[in-house]
């Protein structure tokens, strides 16, 4: 029989379990749990929704077994099985492999939090055993099939004979070391223990012989004997009432379900009573997922209709911009058979989503209210997404997300919410200022600020791509309207003597700045004297729709670089290096152009723009020099 090698991924994660870094092992049995309740949820939703197929509730259960003599484990369920192909499939290579790079070899943290992000899955099995054989039936099929691996080295799928539907895994547990105690996975009274602590909200039984004792009616000795035993309590999770559940029950849940391997940054357990009645746990996961901000990334909450699980992934439930949200939604309103295509217009799924939406935004409202902290950690994990929600769509929904946005504050050095900031404006500010980079460091240093720091007034710092857009959108937020440092017309009434003389130094210095575009050409729209920059030479400033900020984004984003900002070359009249510029406007034309060209330069480079032409510039600077 041939041996097949896994492919390289999954030997890698292999490796890392048979060599078993990870230090909590007994996880194994909830990961093999979880699969056979997925398989018999599988099973059994087809068996409600096809006449075809008769079926007994009592049909479905996982049964664990342990042979202490043969150091064997075994986990068998009556799900839906597997057939050969998806043997090869599931098996042989890692569920979701996609994007799994390791990054170092040797560092093993590294690995364990990859461990984490993945959550274990099958070949955690490998964490306690030499070898694992899983035999299986699918749905519809004669044939059985047995899958063998001893680890790295490769698998075998052979045909073999099974009588009933379902997958049968059995574990040859490892022999116990002096550092590790595996004797404990094939004792009676720590397996019991574990399907309790893991896996007790599993819907269907879990079954396993329980040695018990009695006393003998006869003799009146006790003598020990078996008894098959429902493990797990069956009910799920979300049927029970809140109070019957602790922090570590919602946590097991959440890990069973493999929501995260985190811990759940907030939980929202709730049910709902009406026209559509429905139970649901909702988690705020504490980590971002690995594929979070990627398209493989897929939103959406488990589905169930009076307890059945009819979709996993349902994601018309949750809008875009809570697509971070996980959990379950039980329904009795919902039918069995409703199909994807349906789900769309469904008016009961409808109005779960649109409670849904809004409790979710409450429950953040009220983290932020209550919890600043936390609430901060969720917004640097999945702030993007709502800043994202907030310019999709066209603004549609920037009303209902304003309020949860945050942006880091010149004056606070920290995140501050709008609101916020509104509320401590100065009596005589007119606007929201922002300024945007990718640095807080760099904006901190943006000559173009000075003028609004000097008014004490506080500075929003966008650093993420997509913050410009969303503000952009938003126009204003309670009357006041944004504004960025750079655009032109800042609000900031000047005294009227400085205005005289500010006119007066452009009008004297009008051939000057003209001459100076004429040499810039279409880089610019104009070369005009500076209100706002005290240290500084020179900087560009912009108005209209597109600041300089967006122009680098969207030249970032494609090839296409035609849309530019209006820039404007603001000249520091007061710098020593104007009386310079001065002096060669009149005395030596070549140096007028050189310093022009360097002065424009200067101002890209602070700007963080690249500059056009590199080359040139070298070979200015070595003029200067
Ligand atoms: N007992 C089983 N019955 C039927 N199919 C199974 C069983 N165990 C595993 N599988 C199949 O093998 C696949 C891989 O399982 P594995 O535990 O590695 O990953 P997963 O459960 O898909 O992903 P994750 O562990 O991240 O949730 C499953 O998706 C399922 O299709």
């Amino acid at each position: 029989m041939e041996k097949r090698e896994f492919k390289a991924e999954s030997k890698r994660l292999l490796d890392l379990m048979i060599n078993s870094i990870y230090t909590n092992k007994e996880i194994f049995l909830r990961e093999l749990i979880s699969n056979a309740s997925d398989a018999i949820d599988k099973y059994y939703y087809k068996a409600l929704t096809d006449s075809d197929i008769n079926f007994n509730k009592e049909d479905f259960f996982i049964n664990i077994s342990i042979d202490k003599e043969n150091r064997e484990l075994t986990i068998k369920d009556t799900g839906i099985g597997m057939t050969r192909e998806e043997l090869e499939d599931n098996l042989g290579i890692i569920a979701r492999s996609g994007s799994f790079n390791f990054k170092n070899e040797n560092d093993k943290k590294e690995d364990i939090d990859i461990i984490g992000q993945f959550g274990v899955g099958f070949y955690s099995a490998f964490m306690v055993s030499d070898s694992v054989k899983v035999k299986t039936k699918a749905l519809g099929e004669n044939e059985a099939f047995l899958w063998k691996s001893s680890g790295a080295e490769g698998y075998t799928i052979e045909s073999t004979t099974k009588e009933k539907i379902g997958t049968e895994i059995v574990l040859k547990i490892k022999e116990s070391t002096e550092d590790e105690d595996y004797d404990e996975f094939l004792d009676e009274y720590t397996i019991k223990a574990l399907i309790k602590r893991y896996s007790d909200f599993i819907r269907y039984p879990i079954k396993m012989m329980i040695t018990k004792q009695r006393q003998n009616d006869d003799s009146k000795e006790y003598e020990e004997y078996k008894e098959l035993e429902i493990i797990n309590s069956m009910v799920p999770i979300w049927r029970k009432n809140k109070n019957e559940l602790d922090e570590q029950d919602y946590e097991n849940f959440y890990r069973e379900k493999h929501f995260g391997m985190d811990k759940p940054l907030k939980t929202i357990h709730f049910n709902v009573d009406g026209m559509v009645s429905y139970r649901s746990i909702l988690f705020i996961p504490s980590n971002t997922p690995y594929d979070f901000y990627t398209k493989e990334y897929e939103k959406g909450l488990e589905l169930y209709s009076s307890g059945v699980l009819i979709m996993e992934k349902c994601s018309e439930l949750i809008p875009d911009y809570f697509s971070f949200v996980k959990g379950v939604i039980d329904s009795e309103d919902l039918s069995l058979n409703i199909s994807r295509e349906m789900l769309q217009n469904n008016r009961e799924l409808k109005l779960i989503a649109k409670k849904i939406e809004e409790k979710i935004k409450d429950e953040l409202k009220s983290l932020l209210e209550n919890e600043r902290e936390k609430y901060k950690e969720f917004f640097k994990n999945f702030g993007k997404g709502i800043k994202f929600g907030v310019y999709n769509d066209f603004g549609m929904n920037k009303e209902k997300l304003q309020d949860l946005l945050m942006f880091y504050s010149s004056k606070e050095k920290d995140l501050v919410t709008l609101d916020e900031y509104v509320e401590k404006m100065k009596e005589d500010q007119k606007y929201i200022y922002y300024a945007s980079g990718d640095s807080i460091d760099r904006l901190d240093k943006l000559p173009q600020s000075e003028i609004i720091k000097d008014k004490d007034y506080e500075i929003l710092y966008l650093t993420e791509d997509v913050d410009e857009f969303a503000i952009k959108i938003l126009i204003s937020y309670k009357d006041k309207e944004f504004r960025s440092v750079s655009s032109e017309d800042l609000g900031i009434e000047e005294d009227k003597e400085k205005k005289k003389e500010e006119e007066k130094t452009n009008e004297a210095n009008k051939d000057l700045f003209l001459s100076m575009k004429e040499i810039l050409g279409d880089k610019i729209n104009e070369v005009k004297s500076s209100k706002r920059l005290k240290n500084y030479p020179v900087c560009l400033s912009s108005d209209g729709d597109i600041s300089i900020e967006m122009e680098k984004i969207l030249s970032s984003m494609s090839e296409d670089s035609s849309i530019k900002a209006s820039k404007t070359l603001e000249i520091n009249v007061n710098h020593d290096i104007f009386n310079t510029l001065q002096k060669v406007y009149s005395d030596d034309k070549d140096k007028f152009i050189l310093y022009t060209n360097l002065l424009y330069d200067q101002a890209l480079l602070i700007e963080g723009l690249p500059i056009e032409d590199p080359i040139e510039f070298s070979k200015n600077i070595s003029k200067l020099m």
